[in-house]
């Protein structure tokens, strides 16, 4: 059956496959169930590429992102490709994307599910009903800036340096994005940054006001130093219901949110880009916030939730399919409520299964839910 909704798969390296797979099975389901039909293509990347094409990514699948709806990402890198130069490690398949889609505002939503409480690192009481989104930039910043290098000085000794640099055009379009979810969420933005100690966050802070003052006066906002926020995530995250931050905190402060939920291999993300005004259409990537895993890759334990949510996310955001996006994560919260964990999440009294067991039964929930 032909269909106008063009995805591009790119499962990557370590567990990304084993993950994948678990969509696949989902996106089989809605094929069958609710003749929902998508043109998959799918493509290597990361480690997985330079292995077959000695790139971590070839321009040709840069292309064919460009041209889908909607990328599906699962991740890259791992210990076999970590000795390899800097200029050629598998992490820049997803960076060179991010980059070249203009995908700057990487969402984060870190949920507490109900039965993941007492999975949770922290008390049930702090965590219960925890519901934030963070709002990465994720195009710019340190994982971006030049100059950058390793140089040995005239002693002999090596200096390592970055550059954290943002233009405020690129701050006040993610910190517009922010201020538009919180609006449908609490209304309550947190910018973080280090104003005290850099001039890029000096910068960050004075721009996400002067965009509440002039176009969100609605929506409150509150400025907070990064290290507080890490710090305040642990002890109040309640307090939380937008995070804003640069690429590298917004990634730094989500990793520390997702031990909230109970397990990295729970949070989804999306990644998105301008909505082209004359289309209407933009550029969006969906990959889960953990990286390959490698230590438990090729174990068949892997989490898949994170990759199954990130796909309800783009079920949501890029084809308007709130119905189904709801559905699926119905079906997820399910089988959790059923007692199903994988080894991340496992509790005591719950049953522990693996990767492929999981997808299997978010998929028979789906079943039992549009009975
Ligand atoms: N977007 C991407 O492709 C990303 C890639 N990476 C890359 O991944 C590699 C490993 O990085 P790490 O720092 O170890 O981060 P990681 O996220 O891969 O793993 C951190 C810890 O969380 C666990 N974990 C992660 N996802 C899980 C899941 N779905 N189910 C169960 N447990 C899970 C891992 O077993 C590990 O103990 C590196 O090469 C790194 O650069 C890291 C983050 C994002
Ligand atoms: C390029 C990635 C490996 C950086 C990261 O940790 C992330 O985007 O979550
Ligand atoms: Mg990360």
């Amino acid at each position: 059956m032909a269909s106008n909704k063009k995805l591009l798969i790119l499962p990557g390296d370590g567990i990304g496959p084993e993950v994948m797979r678990e969509v696949r099975r989902v996106i089989d389901w809605m094929g069958r169930r609710r003749a929902v039909s998508f043109d998959i293509d799918e493509g290597i990347v990361g480690g997985a590429s330079i292995d077959a094409q000695g790139t971590p990514i070839t321009d040709e699948t840069v292309a064919k992102a460009k041209a889908a709806d909607a990328v599906l990402f699962g991740s890259v890198g791992g210990p076999k490709w970590d000795s390899l130069p800097f200029e050629q490690r598998p992490e820049l398949g997803i960076l060179r994307l991010r980059k070249d889609l203009g995908l700057f505002a990487n969402l984060r939503p870190a949920l507490v599910m109900d039965p993941l409480v007492e999975a949770s690192s922290l008390k049930a009481d702090i965590v219960r009903g925890v519901d934030i989104m963070v709002v990465r930039e994720s195009t710019g910043g340190v994982y971006f800036g030049e100059p950058r290098g390793v140089e040995t000085l005239p002693d002999g000794k090596r200096r390592g340096f970055d550059t954290d640099v943002y233009h405020e055009d690129e701050i006040a379009r993610v910190a517009r994005v922010a201020f538009d979810l919180a609006r449908k969420r609490r209304n309550k933005v947190t910018s973080v940054e280090k104003a005290n100690v850099m001039q890029s966050g000096r910068l960050w802070r004075a721009v996400v006001g002067e965009i509440q003052k002039a176009e969100y006066p609605d929506v409150q906002l509150e400025n907070m130093y990064a290290d507080n926020c890490a710090m305040q995530l642990c002890s109040r995250p309640k307090q939380f219901d937008v995070i804003l931050g640069s690429n590298l905190f917004g990634d730094v402060l989500s990793d520390l949110a997702a031990a909230l939920t109970g397990s990295l291999g729970m949070l989804p993300s999306a990644t998105l880009g301008a909505v082209d005004p004359t289309t209407g259409k933009r550029h969006a990537l969906y990959e889960p916030i953990h990286g390959s895993a490698p230590d438990i890759a090729g174990k068949g334990i892997a989490n898949p939730l994170a990759q199954i949510l990130s796909f309800a996310m783009l079920l949501r955001w890029s084809f308007g399919m709130e119905e189904d996006a709801v559905l699926l994560e119905s079906a997820v919260g399910k089988v959790l409520a059923g007692g199903l964990r994988t080894a991340d999440i496992m509790q005591q009294g719950m049953a522990r299964v693996g990767t492929s067991v999981m997808g299997e039964a978010v998929v028979r929930e789906l079943d039992k839910l549009s009975a």
